[in-house]
């Protein structure tokens, strides 16, 4: 455990949110999550300790460790609540205007010398720190999904931020048992601006009718040796997600070739979210998940 950083505050419920309160916890330290509701955040801890079970089933983990990681996490919907925190991270959803409003409702309530981290995909860190009290103690701590299976973490620096910043997070980081990588703020950063281009070029695929949803995900999974297929991840990241990355690379680097597809943005339209919402390019509300095209 970081000697500074002893209070972690997440902001977001969803499956990132979880994730990064997951393996905070296991590694010791105290967490607070906050979210505009109390069902989310109880649907969020049930997710959190379904994952930790299923260590407990495999080996990974004692049933004391699993109770004693619960025991550390705990969750409302009072943004005064997130007052303790030594470091607070963003993983609401993607979308400026929600991250500076609850910029603007937490930065009041936290210690003047508390950090400020966002695990946004895509968005400008600079940007985003304009809209604190603290741009030299706020910075990009973007880490991926499933978060306690996946063994990266992006940092990347907005121009304020200043060094005691950076140094805490990569030591936060460390004690996660995570590898870095540092990230220059352009749009979705190293592992975004690679990846999602990829699964909207899948998505023109599916709408030009190339192939199918099974046969573009089995071509990617056996012929590309991907754990998934693209347009399973993009379902996993959730559809609103991807485009929001797309739009944000569309917009921030001004080339036509990261245009969203169009079969996307419909989804999202649809509230076709992928699994969060239970249908995407599968559906997912039988037993297995169906390709839908
Ligand atoms: C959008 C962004 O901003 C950035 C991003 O995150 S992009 C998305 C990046 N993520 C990916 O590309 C994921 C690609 N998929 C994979 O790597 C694999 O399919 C996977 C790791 C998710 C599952 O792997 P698998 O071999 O099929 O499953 P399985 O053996 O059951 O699980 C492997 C581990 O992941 C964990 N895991 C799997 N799904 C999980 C979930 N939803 N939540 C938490 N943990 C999960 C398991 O508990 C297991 O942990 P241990 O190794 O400690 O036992
Ligand atoms: N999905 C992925 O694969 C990855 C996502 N990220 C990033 O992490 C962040 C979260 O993504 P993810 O967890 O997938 O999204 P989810 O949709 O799963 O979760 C977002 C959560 O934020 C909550 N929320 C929305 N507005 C507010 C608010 N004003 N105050 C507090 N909570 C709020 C939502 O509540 P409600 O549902 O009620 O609106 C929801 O619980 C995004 O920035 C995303 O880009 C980073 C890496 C990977």
């Amino acid at each position: 455990m970081n000697a500074v950083l002893k209070n972690i505050g997440i902001i977001g419920a969803g499956q990132m949110g979880c994730g990064i309160a997951h393996v905070s916890a296991a590694a010791g330290y105290r967490v607070h999550i906050y979210d505009l509701s109390q069902d989310r955040i109880e649907s969020g801890l049930a997710t959190i300790n379904g994952n930790l079970a299923r260590l407990v089933t495999n080996g990974k983990m004692t049933e004391e460790e699993r109770k004693s990681t619960l025991s550390h996490i705990t969750g409302s919907s009072d943004v005064n609540d997130l007052a303790p925190s030594d470091l607070v991270i963003e993983a609401a959803t993607e979308d400026e205007a929600v991250k500076r409003k609850i910029y603007t409702q937490v930065c009041p309530v936290l210690k003047p010398e508390a950090l400020l981290a966002t695990n946004t995909s895509s968005l400008s860190i600079t940007r985003l720190a304009a809209a604190t009290d603290r741009p030299e103690r706020f910075m990009g701590i973007h880490f991926m999904n499933p978060v306690p299976a996946m063994k990266l973490v992006e940092l990347v620096r907005g121009i304020a931020t200043d060094e005691k910043t950076f140094s805490a997070a990569k030591e936060f980081v460390g004690t996660l048992e995570k590898t870095i990588t540092v990230a220059e703020d352009f749009p979705a950063f190293i592992v975004n601006r690679i990846l999602l281009p990829m699964i909207n070029e899948a998505i023109y695929t599916l709408y030009e009718g190339v192939g199918t949803v099974d046969a573009i995900d089995t071509a990617m999974k056996l012929g590309a040796n991907h754990p998934m297929g693209p347009l399973q991840l993009a379902d996993f990241i959730g559809l609103d997600t991807c485009l929001s990355i797309m739009q944000v690379l569309h917009d921030g680097l001004a080339d036509s070739k990261y245009r969203p597809c169009p079969l996307l943005v419909k989804y999202v339209e649809a509230g076709w979210l992928g699994r969060k919402s239970g249908r995407g390019f599968y559906d997912y509300r039988g037993e297995v998940p169906v390709p839908t095209r």
